[in-house]
């Protein structure tokens, strides 16, 4: 095995420690800037393993979980508290400067919480037909397996034992499963993608495997195998039924922040007219908003505007919410359907919602609340809402998929 010995320079934006080599820039995970560590190529690629840490920086910290370093979950649990918090403070910079967009970043807002309310396990048989449950190791396509992650709500206490016992019951199959496991009011609520259509035989094994677990709900790609308890979470004052495998903001402390901070930006400004809430999923912001405002919430999945319409029914009080099915990627809201609106809030996936700020950028609309769970999306579709003459005049970073490289922005715009 050659080793070599390396400073590292500086953090990339997944975390990794970054040392400047005479072939480029080399990628180590799990360093540190200022440390200088031994470390081992991976071939063929611009990353190295490392070896040891030699000289480590007075920001290292001994992570909390066992299996830190080898399960590819976390990526920071190494790095203490104030140099974390700069670290992802920086991503939200850095993608608005590459953007060219120059605009004060608020400190970032912790919102662990009590920890993830959602997480998708892997299964996996190896050659010798050994079984691994857990989450995927770092850049390969190896899962490590786990029996318990610190990280999780205790609402999802059990869910690696259900998806161990998921596995051993799909075992014969020999699939790679994906299964994400949320936690429900009623309990655990599991969704397994990796394999369809299986024999009534293996259908009753997972009926009993369910029982056993105590499981709220059993769907295999949104179809269901058993249902034993009501499967909702409570958003403000309303109660949603989850769909098998909805959108959910993954921890309870960073749904509430980030629907308070749309709220802050979009209550005020609404006035009278309505809110839209474009990409609003099962109505994490749309539910609390029509707590004060009207609001017409939008979403590509069918699914889960029905569970919205079907809350909105179910809920007192709540002033008129209205609600379309519409793939906004394809067919985005245009300036004349903009119109009626003096505040649109839009959260896209990761993917961000380049064609929809095309057309705000076009509208008159006064004040746009956007959130993003991808900071270069973000600052992406944010140049051509300030093309179009919009001020962005609030960036808050939110860090909810904390010890992750990833952090989430809500901003406003106004014109
Ligand atoms: C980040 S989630 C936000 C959901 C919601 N605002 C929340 O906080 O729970 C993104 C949402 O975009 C929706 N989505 C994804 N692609 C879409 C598309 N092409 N058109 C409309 N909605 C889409 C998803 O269904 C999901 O609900």
């Amino acid at each position: 095995m050659t080793t070599e010995r390396l400073t590292i320079a500086c953090l990339g934006h997944r975390g990794d420690g970054c040392a400047q080599t005479a072939d480029g820039p080399l990628y180590v995970p799990f360093t540190l800037p200022g440390e200088e560590v031994e470390v081992q190529r991976v071939p063929g690629k611009d990353r190295a393993d490392l070896v040891q840490v030699i000289r480590p920086s007075a920001d290292r910290v001994e992570p909390f979980c066992p299996h830190f370093g080898v399960c590819g979950g976390c990526a920071l649990q190494h790095m203490a508290e104030p140099a974390y918090r700069a670290f992802k403070h920086g991503i939200v910079v850095s993608a608005l400067a590459d953007a060219g967009l120059d605009v004060e970043v608020a400190d970032i807002v912790p919102a662990h919480g009590r920890g993830r309310r959602r997480a998708t396990f892997h299964a996996r048989s190896t050659a010798h037909d050994v079984l691994a449950v857990g989450f995927m190791a770092q850049r390969a396509h190896r899962v490590v397996p786990i029996d318990d992650c610190p990280i999780l709500d205790p609402g999802l206490a059990g869910a690696v034992t259900a998806c161990w016992a998921v596995a051993e019951a799909l075992a014969a199959t020999g699939k790679p499963l994906d299964i994400q496991v949320t936690a429900t009011d009623g309990g655990l609520d599991v969704d397994v993608s990796g394999c369809s259509r299986l024999p009534e035989r293996l259908r009753q094994t997972l009926v009993r495997m369910a029982g056993a677990q105590d499981l709220a709900r059993l769907t295999l790609a949104g179809d269901l195998i058993v249902k034993r308890r009501p499967t909702t979470i409570a958003i403000g004052r309303a109660s949603v039924e989850l769909p098998p495998g909805a959108f959910l903001q993954a921890t309870d402390a960073g749904d509430i922040t980030l629907a308070t901070l749309v709220r802050e930006m979009a209550g005020k400004l609404a006035g009278k007219a309505a809110v839209l809430d474009l990409f609003a999923g099962v109505g994490t912001f749309a539910l609390r908003l029509a707590e004060t405002v009207r609001v017409t919430a939008v979403d590509g999945d069918a699914a889960a505007i029905a569970a919205l319409d079907a809350a909105v029914r179910a809920t007192q009080g709540l002033k008129p919410l209205t609600t379309e099915a519409r793939d906004l990627f394809r067919r985005p809201l245009v300036a004349a359907e903009l119109k009626p609106f003096r505040v649109v809030v839009f959260d896209p996936p990761r993917q961000g919602a380049e064609a929809q700020a095309r057309r705000l950028a076009d509208s008159a609309v006064p004040a746009i609340g956007a959130v993003s769970c991808n900071p270069s999306t973000f600052a992406r579709d944010a140049k051509l809402l300030v093309a179009g003459g919009y001020r962005l005049t609030r960036v808050v970073p939110v860090d909810q998929f904390a010890w992750s490289p990833h952090v989430e922005v809500v901003a406003r715009f106004e014109r």
